[in-house]
């Protein structure tokens, strides 16, 4: 029988070079519709295991005992009317995700209800995968990975890289978010170019699906060499300095190339001003 090394979690960890064991987590950031599903699920295709941390989320609210934590928070308003008689009810995400990206108290309050055990998720089917060896790679798809400190769990951070036209266009077929609403959404995290330089590796979207999909076979083969990873890598094709995303200029990019590894790197200084709490 291995033995296993217990984590202060309480998990075992069996052992293995990277953060949780045998097992790399990887975790994927980027702005919202950035296109961090898209290559979730390349990823996936290619044998990752993905821990989708809004389905998490959504799955944990249809739980009583979150569900009940939110409406004695913020009031039977947010439950939606059950389908069918005696059906257990639900939480109305919409009227929840109107009253919390209007006022931040109120989405402290939420994730103070939902992170702990999303983070819980994410630990046990991480020890789980890595127990088991279920999967060569595990993907935390987490828009806020870095401002819920998740990235402690991870030992590499993707960023999923597309120009905010493109993010716009994108939402407005997929999702019925008004301007406004995606304003607040995006107020509520960290700026793009923060969360870009805490990131070791940089995916662009800006072409087709099929070009990014040729990509993700590139992260995939460097996701999957041994270990150690060292240095950051950008997926791309040829530099275009027209095609890039908001706030990205080569100088910029060429000098996040030169960072020191993220592994071992002290966190940077907490988030000034605009959007979210420091962690
Ligand atoms: C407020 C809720 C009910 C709205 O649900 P809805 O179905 O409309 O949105 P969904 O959960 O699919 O999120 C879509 C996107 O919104 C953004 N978003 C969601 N939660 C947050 C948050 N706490 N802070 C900033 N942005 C967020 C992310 O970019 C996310 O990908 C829901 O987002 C929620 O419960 N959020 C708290 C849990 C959480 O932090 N989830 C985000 C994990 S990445
Ligand atoms: N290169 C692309 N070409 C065309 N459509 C794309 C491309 N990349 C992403 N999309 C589409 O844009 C929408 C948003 O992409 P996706 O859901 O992957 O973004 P996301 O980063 O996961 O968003 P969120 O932050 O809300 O989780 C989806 O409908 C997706 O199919």
């Amino acid at each position: 029988m291995p033995r296993y090394a217990r984590r202060p979690s309480g998990q075992r960890r069996p052992p293995g070079p990277w953060k949780n064991g045998p097992v790399p987590v990887v975790g994927l950031i980027g702005g919202i519709g950035a296109g961090k599903s898209l290559v979730a699920a390349a990823l996936a295709a290619r044998g990752a295991a993905v821990l989708d941390a809004d389905a998490i989320g959504h799955a944990l609210l249809d739980q009583r005992p979150a569900r009940q934590e939110v409406v004695a928070r913020f009031g039977e308003d947010v439950l939606a009317p059950p389908a069918e008689e005696g059906e257990a009810p639900r939480i109305d995400r919409k009227a929840l995700g109107r009253l919390v990206f209007s006022e931040e108290t109120s989405l402290r309050a939420l994730e103070a209800i939902l992170h702990p055990r999303m983070r819980k998720t994410f630990e046990k089917a991480i020890a789980r995968i890595s127990r088991r060896r279920e999967a060569p790679l595990v993907v935390l798809d987490a828009a806020i990975l870095l401002e819920a400190g998740w990235d402690d769990l991870c030992d590499s951070v993707v960023f999923v890289d597309a120009p905010a036209s493109s993010r716009r266009e994108r939402l407005a077929r997929s999702r019925e978010w008004s301007a406004e609403q995606l304003a607040a959404r995006e107020a509520a995290q960290w700026p793009l170019d923060r969360k870009r330089a805490r990131a070791d590796r940089v995916v662009v979207n800006d072409g087709s699906t099929d070009e990014l999909k040729a990509r993700v076979d590139r992260l995939w083969q460097d996701l999957t060499r041994r270990p150690p990873w060292r240095g950051r890598t950008e997926v791309e094709d040829e530099p275009d300095d027209t095609s890039r995303s908001d706030a990205t200029s080569p100088a910029d990019r060429l000098s996040s190339r030169r960072r020191a590894p993220r592994s071992g790197a002290p966190r940077t200084s907490p988030p000034k001003g605009r959007g979210r709490r420091p962690r």
